[in-house]
């Protein structure tokens, strides 16, 4: 079967500014933030890129929703190129980060239309959407509610109907459950094992072992910009914990590189 996602050899660097430098205690004045990355997602997987701060994981995910292009390599999503077809790349996939701010003035019924405006959805089938995720979150009480009003719990149950307004098949989440409380956290590893369920496909970047020992079905371990294991959890970790697992390939991988 053809990967959902499919990455080959991505690479990213970023020129350092003198104050970046200067944060990062870097003397180089250009950082690789991914370095070759290479990994396969079968339609229907949940698969986690888990890795320490800094790793490349937000970068790597920005390339793969076709925000920011790599300097080297190439990712098909759904067979669409990330470098020379981004629009269907971006029409195919939802993309959410718990970053995400939206804005404070408009309802989430104003954002679910505008989101889906965008995306060419027919008004009848965007409104039964809307109607299903919007009963699936509760969101429905406070549908014209001000963003500036809602919850933290609420905006980021705003945040994940929006991103699926579309329908995606593909689901790509920058760290799903940070800074959320222990509520609102069940409700995201709840609606991301649904969609995949559903055979949709879910990437999600985390440095949270219980989650990607929860919800994921493949991991990628990616440190400095590299995938240093991938595979099931099984495979990765074998006997030990993941977090176990984790610190022996970190101790290899630094200690490899000083
Ligand atoms: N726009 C940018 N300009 C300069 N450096 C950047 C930029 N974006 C990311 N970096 C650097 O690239 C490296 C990888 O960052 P990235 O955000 O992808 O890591 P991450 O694994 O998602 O970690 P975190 O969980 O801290 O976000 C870091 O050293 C970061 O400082």
């Amino acid at each position: 079967m053809e990967p959902a996602i499919s990455v080959r050899e991505l690479r990213k660097t970023f020129k350092l500014s003198a104050k970046q430098r200067k944060i990062e205690r870097a003397d180089v004045r250009v950082k690789t933030a991914v370095d070759g990355l290479s990994f396969d997602v079968a339609p229907g997987e949940i698969f986690g890129l888990l890795g320490p701060n800094g790793a490349g994981k937000t970068t790597t995910l920005r390339m793969l929703a076709a925000l920011i292009k790599p300097d080297e390599g190439d990712a098909f999503v759904g067979g669409a190129s990330i470098v020379s077809d981004p629009a269907s790349v971006r029409a195919r996939i939802g993309f959410l980060t718990s970053e995400l701010k939206l804005e404070d003035v408009f309802s989430p019924d104003y954002l679910f239309d505008f989101f889906s405006e965008l995306h060419h959805i027919e008004p009848t089938v965007r409104d039964e959407r809307k109607r299903v995720l919007f009963e699936r979150f509760g969101i429905d009480r406070f549908a014209q509610t001000k963003v500036a009003d809602l919850s933290t719990g609420m905006k980021q149950k705003t945040s994940l109907a929006v991103s699926v307004a579309h329908d995606p098949r593909v689901i790509i989440f920058d760290e799903p459950t940070n800074g959320l409380d222990v509520l609102t956290a069940r409700t995201v590893t709840d609606f991301l094992l649904e969609l995949a369920a559903e055979g949709r496909t879910v990437l999600l970047s985390t440095h949270i072992f219980s989650l990607v020992e929860k919800v994921c079905d493949r991991v990628g371990v990616v440190i400095d910009g590299r995938m240093v294991a991938c595979g099931t959890l099984s495979e990765v970790a074998g006997e030990r914990s993941l977090e176990d697992a984790f610190f022996d390939l970190y101790a290899q991988t630094v200690g490899e590189a000083s």
